[in-house]
């Protein structure tokens, strides 16, 4: 800030002579808090401050005049870079107000005002515009605060009732005299409004600011290029230059003359309306030929501001000439513009260009604004928020570039929040949005979830036990492994099985008369955890009795089965699910916190940790600095332009769960219409000549525990040239915040895919698959006869007919060679086991599939049934054509009845399996299907030796 007030003549203070109120075009923290603004006041008889997002931008861009104050916020609250921006400008409206005050009681509310712009993202929002206004007003809470709001066609509506509301409006980005024309009408048109409903009409001021030196800019540029091209005009549009805009000023204030003495106008003035004044704005010279006070000295004139730049200001303070120009001179004004008409300078065309230029420039210089607060607060914060760490090939790095500046430019992240389905297909995503808002909700609603959990821990359960799949599973299983027990509370269990080997290990694991049963499903209709109920509940009330009931809890939509279920059997309680939440994206809804509360999980720590992701991740933040559109851009332009659509999941092991709630996550979402990224977990990580071109790694880095052996292995693929991202967590409880971040990117990505997030059409597939085979055996007792094609030692191999045409072979050995010999670079191989999960099983599928990653150089996905197929089975049948997959099946030890139904779980897995198959074939699918027979344990040794052989 260059302006400052001087002693003897000063043509500012003489501005008051001719009606003309000098204001200042300027704000910044040090102005307005070390005495500049009230020197200029008092000394200088300036009378009012303007700001604008460009204004703020500079003030809050750079320097550390703000930090403390931001610290202090950040000290206390979990806030957007949005509303902490708003703070910021908002304690230094209100500190220039105060100053200002004394000019607006001296003038009778007639001066002393100070403008605060609504955002410039809503310049094209006229109900978000009006909304905001009303907003800032009760924020603010000053009575000479004005309102901005720009003169675009959409805001013109919001004008006339920001005025009806009695609120004080400066209209900004006026250039041309019928955008005024319209101005003037919505002020008059609200002022009467007001008066209708009885409002105090004298306390609403008004100012219409009128751009200036723009025009000139624009007219000028205009004129040098055809006076270069050899213009046969050329001397007379020479005698043009700097003359426009002043003329376009000089007809709106003739408007203005014309528009006070009009009996619309006089009929308010009569109750007491005071005039809405030009104002004259972009005044500061910017062409150095010509004067540096020529936008001050020729626009004076009564009932007239300007507000002046810095360094006009003190030019003019210096060298100003103060005499009413204004009103001189229309004549020869209106001659230059008919000059200009006639000689074909677009004066229309240049102003409604400068509209849009002048919108957009506004939108650049907020964005900005926000970037620079979101990296302070970032910076603040530190540990407090998880950061990233991209390591790019450079064609990939440039591309996400140009990505995120797409994303920045169109605004997409705030169409994303305002749950704009064009952001995807204009199909039904907008329903399905909530989850951006279930933080704030759970937080509102946190009292609920704490006494359950108060509760809980007074019952004493010695175990909890949740029954569910996918959505309604992984999340509440990641908590468990993560977190494990919690001191006064029961070991959390996640069942996500119908294997009845594993429902019988569950079943060891729990005592169930001293057991908190915990059945989630948003839709109450998904087969597995009914039937897991089923089974549990008979339990229950075995050892219970009647109260057995109490013991058990719901978590579902409205409305559902479940719900309707648990009144009936007495269920101590149900907590209802967010209808416009999909499963996958439910774990920081109920579905997630009802199992933490029962765990005995830190709730309000927990969601506070999440808040700060989703406050990160919110519409003010420009993208290249909103750690969700950053990674889900980097997702989406990996796997749409670079065929790098194996996201591969390294984590530290603490936290190692994580990749199975994000593998639902990412392939479901977007694993559709032949598209998609195949999420790759728990591969250990290998030296880099066991990859090919089609990876995108992500290193979840839990900072206290990391793994040097991790860090090393990541760094080598980086050398490599592999793109990596690190996410570093600096507790395990920052998993709150990835919940979010990965929801935010999933969604992100599946816009560059071109799909919609939140449905999944195959998953439905295979459960019909699946309910016709339970059907079946209702009414038959039996699954329907099936062939295998093939028969060798404990295997018998089965496939549909094309793919057991192309799986000839004598052996097993033969056919496995036969299967996989038809992968191909890019393509990823899916191991899918229908046996029980288990320390052993889980070893044998990791040691199996590194034996073909390192033998086809490959990605490998290692899944157990039932419970991949409400994850990553959406993927592997709707998603690209890249699969090549193993089915195992096997038989089963021992089976366990459903109560009530004529199925058992083993046949229940039996009809998964079958019905997952028949999709995948249907799909056209490069799938087989290896049934043990026998030994589980003996038949997995053998078809390792025989796989070992093939491959
Ligand atoms: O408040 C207002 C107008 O009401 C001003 O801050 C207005 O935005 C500024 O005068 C202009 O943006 C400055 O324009 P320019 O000098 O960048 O052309
Ligand atoms: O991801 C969701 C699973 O398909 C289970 O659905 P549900 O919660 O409606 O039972």
């Amino acid at each position: 800030m260059t302006a400052s007030s001087h002693k003897g003549a000063n043509p500012l203070r003489d501005l008051a002579a001719v009606q003309q109120s000098p204001w200042f075009d300027f704000i910044r923290r040090s102005f307005v808090e070390d005495g500049s603004l009230t020197r200029l006041v008092q000394e200088d008889d300036v009378r009012g401050v303007t700001s604008n997002p460009a204004i703020f931008q500079k003030a809050m861009g750079e320097g550390t005049e703000y930090d403390a104050q931001i610290r202090e916020v950040l000290a206390h609250e979990i806030v957007s870079p949005g509303a902490l921006y708003e703070k910021l400008a908002v304690r230094d409206i209100k500190t220039a107000a105060h100053i200002l005050a004394p000019v607006y009681e001296a003038s009778h509310k007639k001066d002393g005002f100070v403008s605060l712009e609504v955002s410039p993202y809503l310049a094209r929002d006229g109900k978000g515009t009006t909304h905001e206004a009303a907003r800032l007003w009760a924020d603010v809470a000053e009575s000479n605060l004005m309102i901005k709001i720009p003169a675009t066609p959409e805001s013109i509506p919001a004008i006339r009732e920001t005025i009806a509301a009695g609120i004080n409006v400066n209209v900004t980005l006026i250039f041309a005299l019928s955008a005024y024309k319209a101005v003037v009408e919505a002020w008059l048109a609200g002022l009467e409004d007001l008066h209708k409903k009885g409002g105090d009409l004298s306390k609403v001021a008004s100012v219409a600011s009128f751009f200036v030196s723009r025009i000139d800019g624009k007219i000028d540029a205009d004129i040098d290029r055809r006076v270069k091209a050899g213009d046969k005009d050329a001397e007379t549009l020479k005698a043009l230059r700097g003359k426009v805009a002043i003329a376009n000023a000089k007809e709106a204030y003739a408007y203005w003359q014309e528009m006070v003495k009009t009996p619309r106008w006089k009929t308010l003035e009569a109750a007491g309306a005071q005039p809405q004044r030009l104002l004259w704005a972009s005044t500061g010279t910017k062409d150095k030929a010509y004067s540096d006070v020529l936008y001050v000295d020729s626009l004076i004139g009564p009932h007239t501001v300007n507000t002046v730049p810095p360094a006009t200001m003190d030019a003019f303070r210096d060298h100003g000439t103060v005499a009413e120009t204004l009103t001189k001179g229309l004549e020869d004004a209106r001659h230059v513009l008919a000059e200009a008409k006639r000689l074909k300078l677009d004066l229309d065309g240049v102003t409604a260009t400068l509209v849009d230029e002048g919108v957009t420039s506004f939108e650049e210089a907020f964005d900005s604004l926000l970037g620079s607060v979101a990296a302070k607060q970032q910076a603040m914060l530190a540990d407090k928020l998880t950061d990233m760490k991209t390591s790019l090939p450079a064609p990939l790095e440039e591309a996400v570039q140009k990505g995120l500046d797409a994303w920045r430019k169109d605004g997409t992240i705030r169409k994303l929040w305002a749950k704009d389905a064009s952001v995807w297909t204009n199909g039904p995503e907008g329903d399905w949005l909530n989850w951006l808002t279930i933080v704030d909700d759970r937080l509102a609603h946190l009292s609920e979830l704490e006494s359950f959990q108060a509760e809980v821990k007074a019952r004493n359960f010695h175990q909890v036990l949740l029954m569910g799949m996918g959505g309604s599973s992984l999340g509440p299983e990641v908590l468990a492994m993560t977190f494990g027990k919690h001191e006064g509370f029961g070991h959390l269990y996640v069942l996500d099985s119908t294997d009845p080997q594993q429902v019988a290990t569950f079943e060891k694991k729990i005592d169930p008369a001293n057991t908190l049963f915990i059945v989630a499903s948003k839709s109450g209709g998904t087969l597995e955890p009914n039937i897991m109920l089923a089974y549990f509940h008979d339990l229950a009330k075995r050892a219970l009795g009647e109260k057995a009931g109490s013991h058990f809890v719901a978590i579902t939509d409205p409305g559902s089965k479940l719900e309707a279920q648990a009144k009936k059997d007495g269920f101590w309680k149900i907590f209802a699910g967010d209808p416009k939440i999909g499963g996958r994206y439910s774990v920081l809804s109920n579905f997630g916190m009802v199992p933490a509360a029962a765990a005995g999980l830190p709730l309000k720590l927990f969601l506070e940790d999440a808040l700060r992701g989703v406050r990160m991740s919110d519409a003010s933040v420009p993208p290249a600095l909103n750690p969700g559109v950053m990674l889900g851009t980097i997702m989406g332009v990996a796997a749409t332009q670079f065929g790098r659509d194996k996201l591969t999941i390294v984590a530290t092991p603490q936290i190692a769960d994580f990749g199975a709630w994000m593998e639902q996550l990412i392939a479901e979402s977007t694993g559709k219409h032949g598209k998609g990224i195949i999420p790759i977990d728990d591969e250990t990580l290998g030296g880099p000549k066991r990859y090919g071109t089609d990876r995108l790694f992500v290193y979840l880095r839990l900072v206290p525990e990391h793994r040097h052996e991790q860090d090393e292995a990541i760094a080598t693929l980086i050398d490599a040239g592999q793109p990596v991202i690190t996410i570093n967590l600096h507790s395990k409880r920052q998993i709150a915040q990835e919940f979010f971040r990965w929801e935010i990117a999933t969604a992100v990505a599946g816009a560059f895919l071109g799909i919609d997030p939140f449905d999944q059409p195959d998953v439905e597939a295979s459960k019909v698959e699946t309910r016709k085979l339970t059907d079946a055996y209702n009414q038959t007792g039996k699954l329907p006869a099936e062939q295998p094609f093939a028969q060798h030692g404990s295997f018998s191999f089965f496939a549909d007919p094309a793919n057991a045409k192309a799986l000839k072979g004598d052996s097993a050995e033969a056919i496995l060679k036969a299967h996989f010999n038809r992968v191909k670079a890019g393509d990823y191989v899916g191991l899918l086991a229908y046996i029980e999960r288990d320390r052993a099983t889980m070893e044998w599928i990791q040691h199996t599939r590194l034996k073909i990653r390192d033998a086809k150089t490959i990605a490998t996905a290692a899944e157990f049934g039932p419970r991949f197929l409400h994850s990553t089975g959406q993927a592997y049948k709707g998603g690209p054509d890249t699969g090549v997959f193993l089915q195992i099946t096997a038989d089963d030890a021992k089976d366990l009845p459903v109560p009530g139904a004529n199925y058992s779980f083993g046949v229940v897995k039996a009809a998964q399996a079958r019905g997952d198959f028949d999709v995948l074939a249907e799909r056209g699918r490069r799938a087989l299907r290896v049934h043990i027979h026998g030994s589980l344990k003996d038949g997995l040794a053998a078809l390792a030796t025989a796989l070992h052989g093939a491959l």
